[in-house]
This record gives structure tokens, sequence and C-alpha cells, in this order.
């Protein structure tokens, strides 16, 4: 499985972009998280919406679905086909309603399904969303009464979306197998509504090791040195975990 970041910033980064990924399986490519700065980094890297077959979204903050009304039209009247999107069912009617309704709904066209072939995805239930490209979903605690879903994937890889600093969950990922840990960071301290480095470093060494660091601010160069064993995730990088 090779993976690379289309961005790795939070949500108000202007040097890293949103924490959006690019998986690429078996031939297919799967976007995990389609924020605003989604477009131009695909752009950047010389490829278009037409070159993803399925998209699989985390929860509802605009740096992780505000690309959607996009991808949507450009599917829609550009490339005329309608792509998978794999959302958590407990997602999928405020998806439409609160937020992309209002750009997408015209005559003719009054829900997901006529933009996209809708799949849903429950706790905890496993799903190959295409070959090779097994994701479980799971809720985790990020704003309080807004379901939001991290993503165990092919039971060796952990992607968080936006959540707070959960050892128990990471301890027991490990002990299933996981040997890589994507997870999302909030550089200073204290965080409210992320993990923060501080409350990562809390971990012992052996699971940091796993630890690789994304969703960071536009002051991450200020924090080299000083993450213990967990790397940062770069923007763009090619990476390639089996
Ligand atoms: N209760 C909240 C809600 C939001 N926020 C900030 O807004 C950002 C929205 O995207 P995010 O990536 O979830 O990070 C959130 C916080 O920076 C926050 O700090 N506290
Ligand atoms: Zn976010
Ligand atoms: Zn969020």
């Amino acid at each position: 499985m090779n993976l690379q970041m289309l961005g790795t910033g939070n949500a108000f980064a202007k040097k890293y972009f949103n924490t959006n990924a690019l998986f690429y399986v078996e031939g297919r490519t799967v976007m995990l998280d389609c924020g605003i700065t989604a477009p131009l980094s695909l752009y950047q890297l010389n490829k278009s919406f037409n070159d993803i077959d399925a998209l699989l979204i985390s929860h509802i903050h605009a740096d992780h679905i505000g690309g959607i009304e996009e991808f949507a039209f450009q599917m829609k009247f550009v490339h005329k086909r309608k792509p998978l999107l794999y959302v958590p069912a407990v997602l999928v009617e405020r998806l439409w309603e609160f937020s992309l309704k209002g750009g997408l709904l015209q005559d003719e066209f009054y829900s997901l399904d006529d933009y996209f072939e809708v799949k849903l995805l429950h706790e905890g239930a496993a799903a190959e969303i295409v070959p090779g490209f097994k994701v479980e979903p799971i809720l985790t605690k990020h704003i309080p009464n807004k379901p939001s879903f991290s993503y165990f994937i092919n039971e060796s890889f952990f992607y968080s979306a936006d959540m707070l600093f959960d050892r128990a969950l990471l301890e027991s990922l490990i002990e299933r197998g996981c040997r890589v840990i994507f997870h999302d960071c909030q550089l200073s301290s204290p965080a409210a509504v992320h993990a923060s480095i501080d409350d990562l470093l809390t971990l012992p060494e052996a699971i940091q090791e796993h630890v690789w660091l994304m969703h960071y601010d536009d002051s991450k160069d200020e924090y080299a040195g000083q993450t213990g064993r967990m790397r940062f995730v770069d923007q763009h990088r090619m990476y390639n975990f089996e």
C-alpha cells in the first residue's frame, strides 16, 4: 500500500494544506478526506478528480470535506462519472443537509446519490472498499456530540481523523497488530479537540516509534527534535507500508 498526503496541516495551515490522504492500492486510488485545499493539491501533483476511485470521509469539518462540492461538480459535468463515496451512516444525512446541499442542490439533482455512488459504513464493521483496502471505522472523540471517525486500515495501519488523545485505543491497536499510526497533533498545549504533542509524548517509546504526526500548524519546524521517537509526515512524499 502506498500513501501520499495531499496535505499535512491543520484547518488553518497555509504552508502544509489540510490533512487529506491518497492511498494507492492494487491500481486504485482512495482519497481519505477532501478538504478545502484538496483540489489545489491534486493539481500540484498533476492529478485530477478523475484519478480518484473512491472517497472516504472522517467527519464534517471543512478541512476534511470542504473540497467535495468541486469533486462532485467536476465528476458530474467534466468527467461524467459517479465515484464511490464511503461515509459512516451517522454522517450521511448531515453531510448533505448541513454542508453540500447548499451548493449541489438544483433541478434534477436532489441528493448525494445524484453525484456519488454512496456506500454506508458502520462503526466497528470492517469493509473492503476497494480490493486490498479494508477499513474499520472507529468512532473517536473530537468535538462533543459531533461524530468523528478514525480508520484502522488492513488491520495494520491506523489513521486518526481529528481526535483527542486516547492512550487505551492506541495500546489496543498495537496489541491487534497495528504497525503504523498516522496521528493528528496539536503542537502547543493544552489541546482541546486534538492530541497534543505533550499528550503523545506520554506514550512509551515502543509505541512512539510507530507514530507519524500530521495535522500540524505552520510553526511545525520549531518543533524539530521535540517529538521523541515520533516523526512528522511530509506533504506529497510517497510512503510505502505493507
Ligand atoms: N470546539 C472547537 C471547535 C473547533 N475548533 C478549531 O476549529 C478547527 C476546525 O477544524 P479541526 O481540524 O477540527 O480543528 C479545529 C480547531 O482548530 C476549536 O478549537 N474548538
Ligand atoms: Zn481537521
Ligand atoms: Zn475536525
